[in-house]
């Protein structure tokens, strides 16, 4: 049986979630690196294998699967791993969809958007972000930190249970992302900054830490990205986000 193939760039929090979730449960997979600032996902190969052009992608023989939050449970189910991670318990289950439904216009939007508006917007825009549009951005941010902790996490250990699941292992890659431009986000919330380390331990603080490194060279990030002909081909997206 071919091993499993899993397209990733660890600049993406999703593509991080997925590599997390792997390497800790040592699933076994194929690392297949997708460049993004070289612009590879726009490559004639990759369309061949998702013409979303978006990474992560996860290729099991000929199966092939997008969407970060369907590739995590797809493992879960696949490798059988504990049942903490994705409960068959109907209602626990329906908890982790809840969170991995609710993030992606929540918390995963808004930490992107704040490292976006330090990253990318001078490279398209041509000035730096503006007060005003970084403080409507971070207030953002901030209603959804309080959901994340009053709605999620509550008096629990973990955003579920007081076991990790799928719902940890995808906000904790999203809380990580702006500090690639030295934001924590989590500065000033002991609850949510307890919460992250207990998730940073279950995973494995050495696997965390390698799994962030590429976003911890963010001034080698900025350079690659003023530097580079993808620009071109990112603008039309991002010039709609960043207006
Ligand atoms: N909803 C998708 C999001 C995937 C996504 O947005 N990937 C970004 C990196 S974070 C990407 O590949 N972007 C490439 C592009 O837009 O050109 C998931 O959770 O997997």
């Amino acid at each position: 049986m071919p091993l499993m193939e899993l397209y990733l760039d660890l600049l993406s929090p999703p593509c991080r979630a997925v590599f997390l979730f792997a390497k800790s449960l040592r699933i076994p997979f194929e690392f297949k690196h997708v460049e993004l600032a070289d612009g590879q996902q726009y490559s004639e190969e990759f369309a061949k294998l998702s013409i979303v052009k978006k990474v992560p992608v996860l290729k099991d023989g000929d199966f092939v699967l997008t969407e970060s939050t369907a590739i995590l449970k797809f493992l879960a189910r696949k490798c059988l791993v504990a049942d903490h991670w994705f409960p068959a318990d109907l209602r626990q289950q329906a908890l982790v969809n809840e969170y991995s439904s609710w993030q992606h216009l929540n918390l995963r939007s808004h930490c992107s958007k704040v490292f976006l508006f330090k990253t990318l917007f001078p490279a398209i825009m041509g000035s730096e972000v503006s007060k005003e549009k970084m403080d409507v951005a971070l207030e953002d941010l901030r209603q959804s930190l309080d959901l994340m902790e009053e709605k999620f996490l509550q008096d629990k250990l973990f955003l579920i249970s007081n076991r990790i699941s799928l719902a940890d292992v995808l906000a904790v890659v999203e809380v990580m992302q702006p500090l690639a431009v030295a934001l924590d986000v989590l500065e000033g919330r002991p609850k949510l900054s307890a919460w992250r380390d207990r998730v940073k331990k279950e995973l494995g603080e050495k696997l965390f830490e390698e799994a962030h490194e590429r976003i911890r060279d963010s001034k080698g990030l900025q350079q690659k990205m003023q530097n580079n002909s993808t620009l071109e081909k990112l603008k039309p997206k991002y010039e709609k986000l960043f207006r």
